[in-house]
């Protein structure tokens, strides 16, 4: 007997914050654009995607909604997942860098102490401490993790100060010696006098999916017209397209046709463009002329526009690419597919 599929397909993304707008913006470029009323509103549908129901969480929350099946896949930092981990394992990392929310977990310290640079120093120091009957003090919302990379690195003598927001003020405030937060621009550990410790990055983060590991498995089963290959397969498209343009190179043949698409694309190769085609084609007159395709780094095309005119091209233009699907390239179903099969093979195996 086959299970109903799964219908509504809960989708949990984080209400606000960091991890709001960037899933928000790769949804809606692949085509599924969250109709939320206000920010206030929990929940939302996608335009023509009945299947897909979307709430909204606190980042922490998704990884408990998702471990418990309430919600079959969600959007969460890498850094809330890991930490919840140890506990949900039901939970399946699904795309692990959704190329948005970067940020690390990292050791910090006051900036005076200037003996203590890397992370292995507080070997020494937090023995020294117990010594001297002192306790060493490390603030954290991540205490999973920070017993685990502390451990990794020979540190037993401390203790844990569990705590919510503003850690970068326990030093100066006496609460703790050092913290393990998150940073991106370092720019709040440098306005509170606190410096990262070298060596001292306990996890390095991004926005990422997440889901529901039987629900993925039923969604899985439902094959590629599913709606789980389907928003996949667009994400897919959608983070390869990122930054691209699809550029299309224009001339007449004023010296020997091929020889002159034949340069454009080897210049535009050498300037990392991808998936470059050329060919013939004729002018509104009938006029001979050729034409060189590619996929090229926005960022890079101002700089070429003068290099390719003086090769002969007459026109250049680039376009947005939105999607780019490849047939050699990874597919994050395709991936999800083998994974769980696998899993089942070694479940039955063992
Ligand atoms: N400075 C940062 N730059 C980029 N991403 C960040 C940064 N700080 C946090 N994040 C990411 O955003 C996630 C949530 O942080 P955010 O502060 O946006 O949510 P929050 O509403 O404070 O969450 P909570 O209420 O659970 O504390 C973090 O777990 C991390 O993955
Ligand atoms: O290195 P930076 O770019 O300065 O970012 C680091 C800050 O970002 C996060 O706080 P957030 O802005 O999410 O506020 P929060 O304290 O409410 O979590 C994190 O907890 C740091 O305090």
């Amino acid at each position: 007997m086959t299970a109903d599929p799964i219908d509504p397909v809960r989708l949990a993304i984080p209400s606000k914050g960091h991890l709001y707008e960037g899933i928000i913006e790769i949804l809606k470029t692949a085509g599924y654009k969250v109709r939320r009323a206000s920010d206030r509103q929990y929940e939302a549908t996608i335009a023509g995607q009945p299947r897909f129901h979307v709430v909204f969480m606190r980042p922490t929350d998704i990884v408990l909604q998702v471990q418990e099946g309430r919600c079959h896949l969600g959007v969460t930092g890498m850094d809330v997942y890991a930490e919840q981990a140890f506990e949900a394992q039901e939970a399946a990392v699904v795309v692990p860098d959704l190329g948005y929310g970067g940020c690390r977990l990292v050791v910090a310290a006051p900036e005076s102490w200037v003996d203590v640079g890397h992370v292995m120093d507080l070997v020494d120091l937090t023995a020294e401490f117990k010594a001297a009957g002192k306790t060493f003090r490390v603030s954290t919302k991540y205490p999973a993790l920070v017993r685990q990379y502390f451990r990794k690195w020979g540190i037993y003598y401390y203790q844990l100060i569990d705590s919510e927001g503003a850690l970068e003020l326990h030093p100066s405030l006496g609460i703790a010696d050092v913290i393990v937060d998150l940073t991106s621009s370092g720019v709040t550990l440098k306005d509170n006098r606190l410096r990262e410790l070298a060596g001292g990055i306990v996890l390095d983060s991004a926005a990422c999916l997440i889901g529901h590991a039987p629900s993925l498995s039923s969604l899985v089963a439902e094959g590629e017209t599913g709606p789980l290959a389907l928003l996949l397969d667009a994400m897919d498209g959608v983070r390869r397209s990122e930054g691209l343009l699809h550029l299309e190179v224009v001339g007449s043949p004023a010296a020997p046709g091929t020889e002159t698409a034949a340069a454009v694309a080897a210049y535009l190769r050498g300037q990392g463009a991808q998936h470059i085609a050329r060919g013939e084609v004729w002018d509104d007159g009938g006029g001979p002329g050729w034409r060189v395709t590619a996929l090229v780094a926005a960022k890079r095309l101002t700089a070429c526009q003068r290099a390719l005119f003086d090769l002969g091209a007459s026109r250049v233009v680039g376009l947005p690419a939105r999607f780019v699907f490849d047939r050699d390239a990874a597919s994050t179903f395709d991936d999800l597919k083998e994974r769980l099969a696998a899993q089942v093979a070694e479940t039955s195996r063992g």
